[in-house]
């Protein structure tokens, strides 16, 4: 299913005045692909997130997925889609301390249901992904940050969904372990066929992405050209 927004304008207000959050930004994301979302501290990129997780209603401009308008839902609905369609990775991987690897993601699945063998298998096949079969009886802080923020991407997948959108995944690792995390995202969204969308300052691991957009007061420049100079075959 793919990601479209098309013209989405976000502001906030700031005192008096209105702050222009999102500038008329576009952009499509494809099943399987995984777009960078890069740009300067203040930019823009958080926002452009939460009007794609649908966690914050833009002020005009359409929210797409598969092609479904979102942009008129209610509150309610747009919490049964986030459920059903979007997984989220934040910066910070938000594990809960008291559980174990495997724990986080059955808490996924909790709400929504399906039996509860289905669901362990689910979860210990995602952690096998990440690279983590042997960890899932850890908590976490009894992980590496890498670990942590490899079990914070299984989390994202264990509702199967159809858009990723993850917030700074390397931005508490040092460089290797920065890279296979990237390197994981990336053939997670090639092997389960996800519209993923990452924003990162992390500019050297940029050959991972399909696509790279640079964003700047709230306007969202396609195919950031630099990178694509810099890093010819990886950008289309
Ligand atoms: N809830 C809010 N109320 C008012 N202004 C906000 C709110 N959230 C963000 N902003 C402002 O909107 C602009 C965009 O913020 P956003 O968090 O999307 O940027 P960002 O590119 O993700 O920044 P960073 O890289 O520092 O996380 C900033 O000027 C920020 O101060």
């Amino acid at each position: 299913m793919s990601l479209n927004l098309s013209h989405v304008t976000l502001t906030y207000q700031d005192g008096e005045d209105r702050l222009v959050a999102l500038d008329d930004v576009s952009l499509t994301v494809r099943p399987g692909d995984m777009v960078g979302i890069i740009g300067p501290s203040g930019s823009g990129k958080s926002s452009l997130l939460a009007v794609a997780g649908l966690l914050i209603p833009a002020d005009s401009g359409l929210v797409e997925l598969g092609g479904r308008d979102m942009t008129g839902l209610t509150s309610a609905q747009r919490t049964a889609v986030r459920g059903a369609e979007l997984g989220f990775v934040f910066q910070q991987s938000n594990l809960l301390p008291s559980l174990t690897a495997v724990e986080q993601l059955l808490m996924v699945t909790h709400m929504t249901g399906g039996k509860p063998a289905k669901r362990r298998e689910r979860a210990r096949d995602l952690l096998a992904d990440v690279g983590l079969a042997d960890q899932a009886h850890k908590r976490p802080h009894q992980l590496s940050g890498g670990q942590r923020q490899r079990v914070s991407i299984a989390r994202g997948l264990m509702n199967d969904p159809s858009v990723l959108l993850v917030d700074e995944p390397t931005s508490a690792l040092d460089h290797d372990r920065g890279g296979r995390v990237m390197a994981q995202l990336a053939e997670l969204t090639k092997t389960r066929g996800v519209a993923s969308v990452v924003v990162t300052h992390d500019t050297v691991h940029l050959g991972h992405m399909d696509a790279v957009h640079r964003m700047e007061d709230g306007v969202l420049h396609a195919d950031e050209p630099a990178v694509a100079t810099a890093l010819p075959g990886s950008i289309r």
